[in-house]
């Protein structure tokens, strides 16, 4: 896989050859940090965060993610300081009232950006400071299939190119610019497509987090060749989920095998066609979607934006956190 960071080496501190942009930290030296975080997960939120539906250990939880939480809230707390330094210098000019702090969660299809982006949404929203956390998915800005057919790209759908990359910026930018409401479309799994006539409604939250492939794609330049303002320039903190090409294919393929024994047996579904061939034949087909569309776009499009990153968090074959790598301030 591209390396655009230098590779995080397995024991941090100890052993570092020369000072880097990052800090580097081991799962243990991240988990320490959680005795130091406030609001530890009642007996009641831990049922709660088990309602999600996820697969997700709760050790893990308490380790890696709770820890996580805190930073975020920390930065939150940070950014409304800032922005009462601008307001004294801004004095009579023009206060400014919160706008959202905005989280972006890249990583490859299937690396486990759902579950995190989940996760954190439920966590933060514990916080007194910040009880309202909304959570959109990029795919709603997908184009529809027929425009992805039009364009000969239904075979690069999740690449850059198959977004309307322009209305997703303005999204997030009208968000940004504090509306009290702002609609997005929405794209549905069983249909494969953006479902008509449905809207999701975001509404001055205190939290947004923008989950999706391509969150940390720079922007590209206009057709006067000139340099515009991309999604990631409206992020207040962005996390890179990373693993191994070979687990996210073997997470990637578990996944659609048990999918083809839920979701796909629903009449509606895109994929029906494949709970009516054995496994074998229905595996074939998701090797090949893998092969000639998610891991290309993972080598040539996703990974490449790992650096961009303020966190990347490295996952193992056990979906278990093993390293992790902070930009530092
Ligand atoms: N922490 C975790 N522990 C166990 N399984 C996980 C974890 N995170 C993700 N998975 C599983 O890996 C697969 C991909 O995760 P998902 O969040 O759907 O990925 P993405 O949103 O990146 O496509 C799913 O089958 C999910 O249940
Ligand atoms: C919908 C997706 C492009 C992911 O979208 P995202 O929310 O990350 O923008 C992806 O899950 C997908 O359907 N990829 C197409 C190839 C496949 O079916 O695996």
């Amino acid at each position: 896989m591209i390396s655009p960071v230098p590779s995080m080496p397995r024991s941090a501190h100890r052993h570092r050859p020369e000072a880097t942009p990052y800090v580097d930290l081991t799962r243990a030296e991240w988990s320490a940090l959680r005795d130091k975080t406030p609001l530890p997960l009642t007996a009641e939120e831990v049922e709660k965060l088990r309602g999600l539906g996820d697969v997700i250990d709760l050790d893990e939880v308490r380790d890696i993610y709770l820890p996580l939480s805190r930073l975020l809230n920390l930065y939150v707390g940070a950014t409304d300081g800032l922005r009462g330094a601008l307001n004294t210098f801004l004095g009579e000019q023009g206060s400014q009232s919160g706008t959202p702090f905005v989280i972006g969660v890249a990583g490859s299809v299937a690396v486990g950006k759902s579950t995190v982006a989940r996760l954190l949404q439920a966590l933060l929203s514990r916080w007194p400071e910040h009880p309202r956390v909304e959570l959109v998915t990029t795919d709603g800005f997908l184009l529809p299939t027929r425009e992805l057919e039009a364009r000969g790209l239904m075979s690069r759908k999740g690449f850059p190119e198959s977004y309307d990359r322009r209305a997703l910026t303005r999204f997030v930018a009208d968000i940004k610019a504090g509306k009290a409401e702002v609609t997005a479309p929405v794209y549905s799994h069983l249909i494969y497509d953006i479902v008509p006539d449905q809207k999701l409604t975001v509404r001055r939250p205190d939290i947004l987090i923008v989950e999706g492939l391509n969150v940390l794609q720079p922007a590209l330049p206009g057709k006067d060749g000139r340099t515009r303002v991309g999604l990631a320039d409206y992020f207040d903190f962005s996390v890179y989920v990373d693993a191994s090409a070979e687990d996210i294919e073997s997470w990637y393929l578990s996944r659609f095998k048990k999918l083809r024994q839920t979701a796909f047996q629903d009449p509606h579904s895109y994929f029906r066609k494949y709970t009516q061939v054995s496994e074998e034949e229905a595996l074939d087909y998701a090797r090949t979607l893998w092969r000639t569309i998610n891991k290309p776009n993972l080598v040539e499009n996703i990974a490449p934006t790992r650096g961009r990153a303020t966190l990347i968090v490295r996952k193992g074959p056990d979906h278990k956190v093993q390293r992790l790598r902070l930009r530092k301030l």
